[in-house]
């Protein structure tokens, strides 16, 4: 095997180390599985060992837990725990699977003992190892044919072994097997996918592998080029200076991630480079020459591409008075980047330094509300904490008390059907004239809101709830119930543009509350604010303005997403009481129950389980706390609500019409 000879970067240039610096990208949340655990665990079981002892089997089956189930929970050791793990695999269908299995392997070995044919295969595990060899002798070529999955395996993200192997062979070496091989690994790669595919074979034949580590400066602004690049891993960053040096210092650089691609406008005729690009980690790219990048016509690729850039820009109107000449220099300001339904564009826009171009597509604006620093949440929580008990939680409300609140509620609510609500009056009434008020009933320890008002509210805890409080700038809350949550702010659609919002105000006027934004499956243009501001003339600035919107306040969005889930709650419930019993699936799976008032899985607070205490559950996200957002996020609110049945009284029962 000939190695192709190794190509240096065009320019060899590595920058002093200084205090590394935060890059805006959202931290690699690593998230395990619990079957991963228990490989690196000692509760691993030998499920065949007990069942049967194959000592002239070969094949040895490796030990990995299949699922994630409690039964490698129990330990054989004790008869107790041997039954009790018996009892669990009948009870999980897993006997059945293990039998099959065991039938499977006898009906191989017969096979092997039986069939000539099934000797020449060979399969090889050394102990040490966890990826097995296969290999068989070929007739034809008088040779044994060896494959080493191990080859294909690749630390997580890297590029494996063995295309690497593949792109050092010269290209005319490379078999139509092995380009193929390497073509299926490239198309992980947007930008190589967006190539159809003949083209995409004619690059994996001709690529060739090259890994840089942070600080590298892969092409220099102004020099000639020699070189595209596809990047594998990692990320670059593209500078204006001739060392890369300000990328590490911009707080907002123009990065290029895992799937990008530049280069390309360096080996088009006679340019050179246009900007310095900089590696910002350890980075692994696919390189194709400019002989290669030539021969295969790339450079028309790059003209439609910018063909595609310039018709984009020439239809919207924001650029209707522009001459072709100054859309030109705006087309080579940014590159077309797709973005996949829920990925995150960025997390604050209005702080970052690009004007964003939807092409195709649409995105969400989001803002991570703090519930907490919302009036309208505040009273809400106290609220539904007063139907949970009748504590003097109320000392917290300068309003109308929540009972009475509720009281009324009650007797606009359900003037026809309901008789509970006529007794109420009644009760009401019969107090009055005894001089009494039925607040002062309330108030009277022995009386628990349930015992008072019936079955209405449902009081899980007739015994004061204790919980730890937290400040907020209205009074306290309880600490379990300051949460955030991402609301919807606006949806931006294909035409427009974002990442001027407000910026030709006065700081003192402008919004700067940050603001994500979130792909719907979006194509967009990003180019940077002070670049586009060179070609900004009055006419297009005045445009600009006139598309400007207000976004809601954090409290607005508070009292928005508190009906929203007002709503769900309601639809759930009486959907629930509708078409429970028909609704009831034939198999049950019982679902460990859930006891925390928050719960990381479901995003949902649970209010009506305050008091509850239980042990930690696992979370999704095995990453450490500082790079979780502050805030709890949730979802949803599940909160003590009044029986749905008594708007429907005709509904005694989930799903039974009287
Ligand atoms: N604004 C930009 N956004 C993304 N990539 C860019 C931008 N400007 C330049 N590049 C890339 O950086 C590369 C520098 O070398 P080239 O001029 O050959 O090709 C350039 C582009 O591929």
């Amino acid at each position: 095997m000939i190695a192709r000879p190794l190509k240096l970067p065009e320019v060899e240039f590595r920058l002093p180390e200084v205090e590394p610096r935060r890059v805006g990208r959202l931290p690699v949340v690593e998230v395990k599985t619990f079957a991963e655990e228990l490989s690196s665990s000692d509760e691993q079981l030998n499920w065949f060992g007990d069942v049967d002892s194959d000592e002239d089997w070969n094949v040895v089956v490796p030990e990995v837990p299949m699922e994630p189930l409690e039964v490698f929970k129990h330990r054989k050791g004790t008869s107790r725990g041997k039954m009790k793990f018996w009892r669990n695999i009948r009870t999980l269908g897993l006997y059945q699977l293990a039998l099959d299995i065991i039938t499977m392997i006898r009906v191989c070995k017969m096979f092997r003992q039986g069939l000539k044919g099934f000797r020449e295969y060979q399969i090889i595990e050394a102990a040490h190892r966890t990826h097995p060899i296969f290999s068989f002798w070929d007739k034809k070529k008088q040779g044994r044919i060896t494959f080493d999955t191990l080859d294909f395996i690749a630390e997580e993200g890297h590029f494996p072994p063995r295309a690497i192997q593949i792109t050092q062979k010269k290209p005319s070496w490379r078999t139509e097997q092995e380009i193929q091989s390497l073509c299926n690994l490239l198309q992980v790669m947007d930008s190589y996918r967006n190539y159809d595919e003949p083209l995409q074979m004619l690059l994996a034949k001709v690529t060739r592998f090259e890994r840089f580590g942070r600080r590298r400066v892969i092409v220099k602004k102004g020099q000639r080029g020699n070189s595209f690049y596809f990047i594998y891993l990692g990320t670059v960053a593209v500078t204006d200076d001739e060392d890369g040096s300000s990328a590490f210092l911009d707080p907002h650089p123009t990065l290029l991630h895992k799937g990008s691609c530049f280069g390309e406008m360096g080996l088009l005729s006679t340019a050179v480079r246009r900007a310095t690009v900089v590696c910002m980690e350890e980075t692994e790219f696919l390189v194709v020459d400019r002989e290669d990048f030539l021969a295969n016509q790339l450079d028309e690729e790059v003209q439609k591409e910018s063909h595609y850039r310039f018709s984009f820009f020439r239809k919207l109107d924001l650029f209707s008075s522009w001459p072709d000449e100054k859309l030109w220099k705006l087309v080579p300001m940014g590159k077309v980047e797709k973005f996949a339904y829920g990925q995150l564009i960025t997390k604050d826009f209005a702080d970052s330094s690009f004007l964003i171009f939807i092409c195709k597509g649409s995105c969400e604006i989001l803002r991570l509300v703090d519930l907490a620093s919302s009036l309208s949440y505040y009273k809400w929580i106290w609220q539904c904490l007063e139907l949970i008990d009748d504590r003097p939680l109320r000392a917290h409300l300068k309003e109308p008390y929540p009972e009475k609140r509720f009281k009324e509620f009650q007797i606009k609510s359900y003037p026809l059907q309901d008789f509970t609500a006529l007794k109420l009056l009644h009760l009401q009434k019969a107090c009055e004239q005894e001089g009494t008020s039925l607040n002062e009933r309330f108030q009277d320890p022995e009386n628990t809101l349930p015992k008072i008002m019936g079955p209405k509210i449902r009081s899980r805890f007739p015994y004061p709830i204790k919980c730890s409080m937290v400040n907020t700038k209205f009074g306290e809350l309880p600490k379990e119930a300051v949460v955030g949550v991402y609301m919807k702010v606006h949806t931006v659609e294909e035409g427009e543009t974002v990442g001027f919002h407000q910026a030709f105000l006065p700081g003192a006027q402008r919004d700067l509350r940050p603001m994500g934004l979130m792909s719907l499956g979006a194509e967009l243009i990003r180019v940077r604010r002070e670049k586009f501001c060179e070609l900004l003339d009055n006419e297009t600035k005045g445009k600009l303005l006139s598309t400007e919107i207000d976004y809601p306040s954090d409290e607005e969005l508070c009292q928005r997403f508190l009906k929203e889930n007002h709503w769900n709650v309601f639809r759930k419930d009486l959907i629930r009481l509708l078409m429970e019993s028909q609704q009831k699936p034939p198999f049950i799976p019982s679902y460990p129950r859930k006891k925390e008032i928050y719960n990381p899985k479901s995003l949902i607070l649970d209010l009506c389980n305050i008091k509850k205490r239980s042990k930690p559950c696992r979370p999704v996200f095995m990453a450490s706390q500082k790079y979780l957002p502050p805030l709890r996020i949730i979802q949803a609110i599940s909160a003590p609500r009044h029986k749905i049945q008594e708007l429907l009284p005709q509904y005694k029962n989930a799903g039974v019409l009287i």
